[in-house]
């Protein structure tokens, strides 16, 4: 934007990581700080996590109204029939190094999926439903089959008759959780699916804006994500409580970290500043799974930092925050811990991608040169 001096002159107004900007429209989700409230397709995530299965709020992300039974099962047929990983694929991944980064893996996969997938530059809005689908569908089975090939365990095959979240622990630890787990992870879910322009899915739309295919789209959302300002902020904020490791240590540990300047992974929000929507029925969620596995260490540890932060700085958690924990309780490894979020926001990207593919218009913002005035080569 150019605005005018009261000189006459020009000067233009910079928003830095573009903060405050409205770029688009969206009906998938909106997110009212204000009011502390989070709506996908107009219902609150909160009754959502409450009475919904992952599996209805996907198809609500991508349709635009909960399915009806009928529309259920159908979806769930499909859902189910499209979990296998190709033999092709699993040899792809058991060759990536064993210590890169599970997001590394996940990126991959997703990339290598786009160069087998037969309908890849089919832009239709049904071969973009169908991509939407099978990715939802398979993500799981990717991301089990890391965390078990790194405890040196083979993979397990995805089971068609269990539910998306049952069939993930199964993939993931050979047998079922207790139904209070399941719910936790169920919800988690619901609370990742979608959140608006965040940078990930910002990026997805950046790409797909160019006209460019639904994989590419998704690949460059992982890469966003994977950060530890966004997605990555989960594992950040387990590796901080175990460094922790006491509630009694939470306290100095922050006053450490203030005093260096440094930021507190899991707190902050770029548009919510008085504390994050999902993070009641989240706190919530990891609260039931410590009492029921009885072990509040790290909730203890997130309630010192909780209002240590509130005291000193006024500011509140983010969804990371309860996230890291109740994963770390349910038995995931850490660098899983990003993975399940691509899990879950593969449904809110893909929304984006369709939506921005059926109304598009390039995405290419302006800058302001900052660097040397121009010259002539060897003046
Ligand atoms: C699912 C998600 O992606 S949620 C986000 C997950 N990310 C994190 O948890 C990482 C930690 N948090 C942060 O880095 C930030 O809060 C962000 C990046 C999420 C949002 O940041 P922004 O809106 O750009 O705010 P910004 O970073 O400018 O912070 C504003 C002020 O609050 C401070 N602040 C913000 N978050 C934190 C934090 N987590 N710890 C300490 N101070 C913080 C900043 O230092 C800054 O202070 P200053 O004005 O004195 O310089
Ligand atoms: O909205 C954001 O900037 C980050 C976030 O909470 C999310 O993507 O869930």
């Amino acid at each position: 934007m150019t605005i005018a001096t009261p000189t006459g002159d020009t000067q233009t107004t910079i928003h830095k990581g573009l903060a405050g900007v409205v770029v688009d429209t969206t009906a998938v989700s909106k997110v009212v700080p204000e009011t502390n409230s989070l709506i996908y397709r107009g219902y609150p995530v909160q009754d959502l996590a409450a009475h919904c299965s992952f599996e209805e709020v996907a198809y609500l992300l991508w349709h635009g109204e909960l399915p009806t039974p009928l529309e259920l099962d159908a979806f769930l047929q499909r859902e189910r029939a499209s979990r296998r990983a190709s033999r092709s694929l699993l040899s792809l991944l058991a060759k990536l190094p064993d210590n890169c980064h599970p997001m590394d893996v996940v990126r991959t996969a997703i990339s290598y999926l786009g160069a087998d997938d037969p309908i890849e530059d089919d832009p239709t809005p049904s071969a973009n439903l169908d991509k939407s689908l099978r990715l939802f569908a398979v993500l799981p089975t990717i991301v089990a089959a890391d965390l078990r090939r790194r405890r040196g365990l083979d993979p397990i095959a995805p089971h068609s008759h269990l539910g998306y979240v049952e069939n993930f622990f199964v993939m993931c630890f050979g047998e079922a959780p207790d139904p209070v787990i399941l719910k936790a992870f169920e919800q988690s879910m619901v609370l990742y699916a979608e959140h608006s322009f965040n940078a990930s899915t910002f990026a997805a739309r950046v790409v797909t804006s160019t006209q460019s295919d639904m994989h590419s789209a998704v690949t460059a959302a992982i890469g966003a994500l994977k950060g530890s300002l966004h997605g990555g902020a989960n594992e950040a904020v387990m590796y901080d409580m175990i460094d922790i490791d006491r509630p009694e240590n939470a306290r100095e540990w922050l006053e450490g970290k203030l005093s260096r300047k440094e930021k507190i992974m899991g707190f902050g929000h770029r548009v919510y500043k008085n504390g994050d929507s999902r993070v009641p029925t989240m706190k919530a969620a990891l609260t039931k799974v410590s009492e029921h596995l009885g072990d509040r260490r790290w909730l203890e540890i997130y309630d010192v930092l909780e209002a240590e932060m509130s005291g000193r700085t006024g500011i509140k958690p983010n969804l990371d925050f309860p996230t890291g924990p109740a994963y770390h309780l349910m038995d995931f490894d850490i660098g899983s811990f990003t993975p399940i979020f691509v899990m879950s926001r593969i449904t809110g990207w893909t929304a984006h991608i369709m939506e921005q593919a059926a109304a598009n218009a390039l995405i290419r913002p302006l800058s302001e040169y900052s660097g040397t005035p121009q010259r002539a080569v060897g003046a």
